[in-house]
């Protein structure tokens, strides 16, 4: 089996170099044709706006719509999540195009600019009860997007909370005003049907759950010809992150 990493811009070697880890081959796809040759695909993060002008020139689109109409599993990691979603807020003028099918709203750039970048420990309930290994994992968020509004058939896999200070004007002085810091959770990966996506990069870490949980997704995976290294028998150390050289984000 080989798995398709979109390579047009971002981070693509590094989920090959992942896939690899789980003894499985990723190629690199460029042409709309090159698709036909694989059963799943994988759209890494980098900058969505470039990837997809790269996207429209190399006339991928059309080709990517069908990919996910025909039900391939399909996962889009950061800039990817922004290609799968179905509408995206917080873009460029004039927008972008997007692949969708993922019916959710996804909200660029969520966390501010670059330097707002963080990592953090991320509880995984459904992937550590698949895969094993600790509840949670070491997210990398690289100016990363957020999933702000999702449809019924989403499954919600991770979110985070995000703080915020709001100025209301409930106090009984007039013109005393009271700061009010309410905590809500954004949403960081989801799952619907053959398409997974998540808003940080486990291509970054060396935790390769979210790859074999992806692999599962695909059906020559699941009947059980598969070869892949269980990750719940790893050496547990695969938490302590160890970084890979980053690609430039934005
Ligand atoms: N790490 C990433 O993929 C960043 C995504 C980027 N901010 C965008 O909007 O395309």
């Amino acid at each position: 089996m080989v798995v398709g990493v979109l390579a047009l811009q971002g981070s693509f070697n590094e989920h090959i170099a992942a896939l690899k880890r789980l003894g499985v081959k990723g190629v690199q796809i460029r042409k709309p044709e090159q698709l036909q040759d694989v059963s799943s695909l994988i759209i890494p993060g980098g900058e969505s706006t470039t990837m997809a002008k790269l996207a429209e020139y190399h006339n991928l689109f059309p080709a990517l719509r069908e990919f996910v109409k025909m039900g391939k599993p399909v996962w889009g990691t950061c800039a990817g999540l922004i290609f799968l979603a179905n509408k995206a807020t917080g873009q460029k003028t004039g927008g972008q195009e997007l692949i969708g099918g993922l019916d959710c709203t996804v909200h660029r750039n969520f966390f501010g600019s670059q330097i707002q970048s963080f990592e953090t420990e991320l509880p995984i309930p459904e992937i550590a009860a698949k895969e094993g290994g600790p509840p949670s994992c070491r997210a990398v968020f690289i100016r990363a997007p957020a999933i702000i509004e999702v449809g019924p058939d989403v499954e919600v896999l991770a979110d985070v909370p995000v703080s915020s200070v709001e100025t209301v004007n409930s106090s009984p002085i007039p013109n005393e005003e009271e700061s009010i810091k309410s905590v809500r959770k954004v949403i960081v990966a989801v799952k619907q049907g053959n398409m997974l996506a998540t808003a940080f990069h486990p291509e970054l870490t060396a935790d390769t759950r979210w790859h074999s949980y992806f692999l599962k997704m695909v059906p020559e995976i699941e009947d059980g010809t598969s070869d892949i290294i269980s990750t719940s028998s790893m050496d547990q150390s695969f938490t302590n992150r160890s970084m890979i050289d980053l690609p430039i984000f934005q």
